[in-house]
């Protein structure tokens, strides 16, 4: 059984984040990957330089043309630069009933430039929000979507978990790459169910460019092939620590680097039966 893992993103030419790192992440876990590009982004690992949107028009036809052929197994959805192309991609996941929908909201890149509109931000929470069956937000995105300051502590990002359910996605992957520590803990909550700590060793590296675009995608790869959201979202985030502790290895720009999409721990995992 071979699953079809959809990227609805923009792109980064230098290959660490957006469309490029999805479809890594697709391949090295074993799904399918498509695409439907957003924005076309000049950026490498120093940030970015210019941004050529995608009329929402042509995100619509990227879509309807893909849909009508091809059944999608899971989506993952990252930058859309402005509120015409939030609304077009909700349109979609109405219209063609799109299942296991992960929605990284993205605003600002690593590199502190903005990649989705200030005043689109009210769109991604009214239209999106309520569409996705995950949404994986880092901490200054959280605040933006909820309008507070950012996390300091795990007991505040629990507590902003909790205001970002009640949004309306059926969960949240509150991420906390951006506090400080030993490990990188993440949140998982979802209505019905406490919430889960995800915590993994901080990797040393300055080779964050993608995390969260790896992340997000590796989920998405991974629920069509395990029993619930949860072994998803926890091999998910293995599998990026050990993108994470094998970046180094590259030699990719002169800025924060990509992680490396790490293909051999995902088979040797699968070799092994576990
Ligand atoms: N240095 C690191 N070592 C290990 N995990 C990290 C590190 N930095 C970030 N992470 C993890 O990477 C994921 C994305 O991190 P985060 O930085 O919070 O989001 P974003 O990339 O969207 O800004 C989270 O699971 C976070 O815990
Ligand atoms: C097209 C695109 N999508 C997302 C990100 C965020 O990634 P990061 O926060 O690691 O810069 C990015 N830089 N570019």
């Amino acid at each position: 059984m071979s699953f079809n893992i959809l990227s609805i993103a923009g792109t980064d030419p230098s290959g660490g984040a957006g469309i490029q790192a999805d479809l890594k992440a697709f391949s090295a876990l074993g799904g399918y990957g498509m695409t439907v590009v957003t924005a076309l982004v000049a950026q490498t690992t120093t940030g970015v330089t210019e941004v050529h949107d995608v009329p929402a028009r042509f995100v619509t036809s990227q879509l309807d043309t893909l849909l009508r052929d091809v059944r999608v197994d899971a989506v993952k959805i990252g930058m859309l630069s402005n509120a015409e192309v939030i609304g077009a991609v909700a349109d979609a996941i109405d219209a063609y009933r799109l299942p296991n929908v992960v929605l990284d909201p993205v605003m600002v890149a690593k590199s502190g430039d903005r990649l989705l509109a200030e005043e689109a931000v009210g769109a991604l929470r009214s239209q999106l929000l309520p569409r996705a069956d995950l949404i994986t937000p880092n901490l200054p995105e959280s605040a933006d979507l909820l309008g507070c300051t950012e996390a300091v502590d795990l007991a505040e990002m629990a507590e902003q978990a909790h205001r970002l359910v009640e949004l309306g996605p059926a969960r949240v992957l509150l991420k906390g790459g951006h506090l400080r520590g030993a490990t990188s803990t993440d949140l998982l909550l979802a209505p019905d169910a406490p919430p889960e700590t995800l915590t993994a060793p901080r990797v040393d590296t300055t080779n964050t460019h993608g995390t969260g675009c790896t992340l997000s995608s590796a989920i998405a790869a991974l629920r069509p092939q395990r029993p619930d959201w949860s072994s998803a979202v926890r091999d998910a985030k293995s599998y990026l620590t050990e993108a994470l502790r094998h970046a180094d290895e590259l030699d990719v720009g002169h800025g924060k680097g990509p992680v490396h999409h790490f293909y051999a721990w995902w088979q040797e995992k699968k070799a092994s039966g576990s």
